[in-house]
């Protein structure tokens, strides 16, 4: 019998808002058993911290390198990485050894695919050092020397979970919002199709922020009182990106934000949440077949502005769009459960990306080991 993990996945994404911890108990294959979610929000000043590290990380070849105050920041994620498991074990009662692995994404910095060149800063074994526990971390790296986007990893989870649905036997779509998207095909044969998609909240929140200083549109709620700038909206999805055949991964910073005069507030917003919808829809077109069902998870299935233009334009073509919530998984909570489903894949030397996910040329498994 397949040895039965308990991990935990942290998972620090490009919206930048906090890191989102799940707990869940796996072999890293058919065996999933979901535990307690906690998703601890940055305080406002390393928010700013981790933008730095943006800038910092531009002129960066080498996914090593680390000029000194990007150092300080990784040092500074790796803390907030601690204590976000302490405040996990403390809340849910789980002594050190109720633990196995954590999966530690750490934050991307710079997504260069075309360049074969992927950051993420967070230091694993000051990581297990703190917490006294394994870390595997550093998941992205092995895809791409084997030639793969290094993005998105998320997918291998996604077809786990699809063997528990109701809607087996139908080809069912995960939409992740975050501040990217991207989509997971599962065919009714179980055949898998993934990519990213396209922006997803980051344009809006780095737009409502500009614009209010909130570092999000709550519910949808300015964009709900726009309407949409077709000029604008079409600057966005005439992009590259969205023609040929060979689909790329993306970076935080590869579509550029609104400039403040070009919209109002809430014009802007309901733009830019319009284009996260339609980017999903024509992404999709590159999808094997129309899925009868669309599973979104992500922050931004909490925007209902976004979720009406992406419900009704999904619709109007046969399918069905539900919540993760509807479907049984918790929106929140996937990316991190995800990140602890991949540790567990990756001490079992499983793989974590295959050629119909991240383009690598065969399965690999991925991700570095470290000790306490
Ligand atoms: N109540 C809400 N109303 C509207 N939008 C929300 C709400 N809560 C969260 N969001 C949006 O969701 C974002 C966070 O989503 P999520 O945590 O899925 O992203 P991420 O994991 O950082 O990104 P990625 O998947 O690209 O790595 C926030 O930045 C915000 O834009
Ligand atoms: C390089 C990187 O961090 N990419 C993220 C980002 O955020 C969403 C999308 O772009 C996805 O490709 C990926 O994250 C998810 C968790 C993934 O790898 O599946």
């Amino acid at each position: 019998m397949d040895v039965i993990r308990t991990a935990i996945g942290l998972m620090s994404g490009t919206s930048m808002d906090g890191i989102d911890v799940a707990l869940i108990r796996t072999d890293g294959r058919g065996f999933i058993e979901r535990g307690p979610f906690l998703g601890v929000p940055y305080e406002a000043d390393f928010r700013e911290r981790l933008k730095r590290a943006l800038e910092l990380s531009r002129p960066l070849t080498d996914r090593r390198e680390r000029p000194a105050e990007l150092r300080e920041i990784e040092l500074e994620l790796t803390e907030w990485h601690a204590l976000a498991v302490t405040a996990f074990r403390q809340r849910f009662g789980l002594s050190a050894d109720a633990v196995d692995v954590l999966g530690f994404h750490g934050q991307t910095v710079l997504h260069r695919p075309d360049e074969g060149l992927t950051i993420q800063i967070g230091d694993g074994p000051q990581l297990a050092r703190r917490t006294g526990l394994p870390v595997v971390y550093d998941m992205r790296a092995n895809d791409m020397v084997h030639g793969g986007q290094g993005a998105p990893l998320v997918p291998a989870y996604h077809a786990a979970l699809a063997g528990k649905l109701q809607q087996a036997g139908e080809a069912v779509c995960f939409v992740n919002i975050g501040g990217i998207s991207n989509l997971t095909y599962i065919g009714a044969d179980g055949r898998i199709a993934a990519f990213d998609s396209g922006p997803g909240n980051a344009l809006i929140d780095q737009w409502v922020e500009m614009q209010t200083g909130r570092t999000y549109d709550p519910g949808g709620e300015i964009g709900g009182r726009g309407k949409v700038i077709p000029a604008l909206a079409a600057r966005y999805l005439e992009s590259p990106f969205f023609r040929g055949n060979v689909r790329r991964s993306l970076d935080r910073g590869d579509f550029a934000p609104l400039r403040p005069e070009e919209a109002s507030l809430e014009d802007g917003a309901r733009t830019l949440a319009h284009v996260a919808a339609a980017s999903i829809v024509k992404s999709a077109g590159f999808l094997p077949e129309s899925p009868s069902t669309y599973i979104v998870c992500g922050g931004g299935r909490l925007n209902a502005t976004l979720m009406a233009e992406f419900s009704a334009m999904a619709e109007g073509l046969g399918s069905r769009v539900l919540s993760a919530e509807a479907a049984g998984f918790d929106g929140d909570a996937l990316e991190a459960e995800a990140w602890a489903y991949l540790a567990v894949r990756s001490l079992e030397g499983l793989p974590l990306t295959f050629p119909s996910t991240t383009g690598v040329a065969s399965p690999v498994t991925g991700g570095v080991l470290a000790t306490p």
